[in-house]
């Protein structure tokens, strides 16, 4: 069975891990690196899973995860270049970095596929994009999508599209976090009780999420469905249209496209 070691147990790292362990995988085929101790006492304490080093997991892993920050790849890259062999995986979920930095960095032939996932992989919800690199073949993008695959749904594009899709779905979580926060700030408005409102807001989240998930249909269909001659929900359309709403989400993705694509660039000509 695949060892997979995860290098930087943050959020995403920590998501990863619960999610494969709630999907069946063994406690003892699963590792992880984390810079702060107290942080990898407790991820041992609540998942049974063994912290280590960068050059143990390296020796043991078939699977090297990397989910640190794009600003601290640089220590990382410099400690698991001596560790890494030629048949190891090394997968990045690093928002803006392109394969090519670790492909520059890591021994010649080292197989390595860029992915963005999303934090729903906690709840096995994930939505990951998958890239190979040079040295990456079929069977470790089959491998990487068998892995992701076990706590969410999986495409593969070009790498080309990964910065689009950094800031499509794996930042898409929290435009979705904060239009229900804005929603229940709404009931708060309107003097429904903060828990109520809430329940009101999530629930109707929830729904709307697996209509679309579900029924097949497009969205302006679903949204139509609501939307009464002369009724209530074409007067908030209204005022939606009159504060730009649609405008500003094109212009929050695209300038999150651009961030993905600066965070690769200042790391061109290391
Ligand atoms: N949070 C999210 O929604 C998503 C994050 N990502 C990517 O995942 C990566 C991690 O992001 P987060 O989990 O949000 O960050 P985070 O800051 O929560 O986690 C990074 C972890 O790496 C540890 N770390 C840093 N350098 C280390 C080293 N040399 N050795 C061992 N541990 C080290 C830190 O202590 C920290 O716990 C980033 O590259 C980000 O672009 C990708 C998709 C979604
Ligand atoms: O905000 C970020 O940079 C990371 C990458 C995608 C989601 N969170």
């Amino acid at each position: 069975m695949t060892t997979i070691a995860v290098l930087g147990a943050g959020k995403i790292g920590e998501a990863l891990l619960s999610g494969l362990l709630q999907a069946g995988r063994a406690p003892d085929r699963l590792l992880f690196t984390e810079r702060h101790p107290e942080r990898s006492a407790e991820l041992s304490r609540r998942y049974g899973i063994r912290g280590t080093d960068v050059a143990t997991a390296a020796a043991e892993a078939d699977v090297l995860v990397v989910a640190v920050k794009p600003q601290d790849i640089e220590p990382l890259l410099t400690e698991l270049a001596p560790a890494v062999g030629p048949g190891t995986l090394v997968v990045s979920l690093c928002a803006g970095l392109p394969t090519a930095l670790f492909e520059r960095r890591l021994p010649e032939g080292v197989p390595v596929v860029r992915v963005m996932p999303n934090t729903p992989m906690v709840v096995g919800e994930a939505m990951s994009a998958i890239s190979g690199g040079r040295h990456a073949g079929p069977e470790h993008l089959t491998l990487v999508a068998e892995l992701l695959g076990s706590v969410g749904k999986v495409v593969r594009v070009p790498e080309s599209q990964q910065d689009a899709v950094t800031a499509l779905s794996g930042s898409g979580p929290a435009y979705f976090f904060y239009l229900v926060e804005a929603m229940i700030d709404a009931g708060i408005l309107l003097g429904i009780p903060r828990a109520v409102a809430t329940d009101l807001i999530i629930q109707s989240a929830v729904g709307a999420a697996t209509m679309l998930r579900d029924s097949g249909e497009h969205p302006v269909t679903l949204r139509e469905a609501v939307t009464s001659p002369a009724g209530t929900t074409i007067m908030a359309v209204r005022e939606l249209e009159r504060h730009g709403v649609r405008a500003a989400l094109l212009a929050a993705i695209e300038a999150a496209r651009d961030r993905s694509e600066e965070l690769g660039r200042e790391h061109e000509r290391d």
